[in-house]
């Protein structure tokens, strides 16, 4: 239902000059749910502004349904936006603010009424039509804003940072929420975020950017098992990435030897090994380090180890009943299971 080919968004000009976005090429689905993740400054605004009408591209195309949307203009492209700072009208009640979009469009007072309830409803604050929107939470504020974007039936909706301001416990529930509720109403969702828990938990698809390109794309599981590069291992929040050298089943890292799936690529790699990887027996055998902090997840436990020698730390995660005391020697060996042989050397992810 979307396509961009090839679009480039430069900003400045003369030696300064730099790509926001550099020949992108995306399709979503209709009815698919595709967050765009990635560092700031990696193009993820920009892209949506160009999706919207509110950036020009300066090579390539933006196509819905098919059709070449350079000369339609914003409010006829029949896409929703919703921005992080909700940009709610203060002035107006929530059914004013839910209304907007409708009232733009001619309906009439019956017809907005009438969707303005069914949208309450639908974002779980029924009845608040009357309510002063300055008397509202942040996270029913988020709620109407989504009402009010979704009320005009958009085609495409489009959410930059659309929990942003939220704590982490409320947004971990919307999100959940959300994703509920675009699956109920097939809507078709391109957003936009930085949190990489909230991109996994919303979307069907991910897109990695960084520099104006994408890095991977692919469904949470995919990248999550498997990142494309340094630079995506390290974003996800992954420490354990180091250079190193396969040969068979073995990689030879900085910390000794770290075995490796069958099938791996060899030569000089850069090397991921998730934490769930890392276990920890006897300091008598494999690499020797000290347990360094401790930090409870759950029923899971971060442990950041020392090894000997000065070595760059490990990362390791390991259950309540297995975790070993803050400053106990360690045997550290690596299960190859978890460890994901990645493109070569020069892309450190920083
Ligand atoms: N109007 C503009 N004029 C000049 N440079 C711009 C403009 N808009 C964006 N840029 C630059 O383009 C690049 C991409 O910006 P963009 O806002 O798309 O990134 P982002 O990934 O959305 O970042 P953030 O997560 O911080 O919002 C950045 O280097 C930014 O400085």
């Amino acid at each position: 239902m979307l396509t961009l080919s090839d679009v480039t968004v430069r900003f400045g000009s003369g030696p300064g000059a730099r790509s926001a976005l550099d020949a992108v090429d995306l399709e979503i689905a209709e009815h698919e749910i595709v967050c765009v993740l990635g560092p700031s400054g990696s193009g993820k605004s920009t892209l949506l502004r160009v999706v919207a009408g509110l950036q020009r591209p300066d090579g390539g195309r933006a196509l819905l349904d098919g059709a070449d949307q350079a000369a339609v203009p914003v409010h006829r492209r029949g896409v929703g936006l919703m921005f992080q700072d909700h940009q709610l009208f203060p002035q107006r009640d929530v059914a004013g603010n839910v209304a907007f979009g409708l009232r733009m469009r001619g309906a009439s007072r019956g017809e907005q009424s009438a969707r303005v309830a069914e949208l309450l409803d639908l974002v779980g604050l029924p009845g608040a039509g009357p309510r002063a929107v300055a008397a509202l939470s942040g996270g029913e504020q988020q709620r109407v804003a989504l009402a009010r974007a979704l009320a005009p039936r958009p085609r495409l909706l489009m959410l930059d940072e659309p929990l942003g301001q939220l704590d982490r416990g409320l947004r971990e529930r919307l999100v959940v929420e959300l994703r509920g509720l675009f699956g109920r109403l097939g809507t078709t969702v391109l957003a936009v975020t930085h949190d990489q828990g909230e991109a996994f938990a919303l979307a069907d698809r991910v897109v990695v950017m960084r520099d104006g390109r994408i890095a991977q794309t692919g469904t949470p599981l995919e990248v999550w098992q498997r990142p494309a590069s340094a630079f995506v291992a390290r974003f996800l929040g992954f420490d354990n990435v180091v250079p190193a050298t396969v040969k068979g089943a073995w990689a030879a890292t900085v910390w000794g030897p770290v075995p490796v799936p069958d099938g791996s690529p060899e030569g000089e790699r850069t090397l991921l090994v998730r934490p769930a990887g890392v276990r920890l027996g006897d300091p008598a055998g494999g690499l020797r380090c000290t347990v360094g902090a401790r930090a409870f997840r759950g029923g899971r436990v971060a442990v950041t180890l020392r090894p000997d020698g000065g070595r760059p730390p490990i990362e390791a995660e390991c259950g309540l009943r297995e975790v070993p005391d803050e400053g106990a020697a360690v045997g550290v060996s690596f299960a190859a299971e978890d460890v994901v042989v990645l493109a070569g050397g020069d892309d450190t992810g920083d």
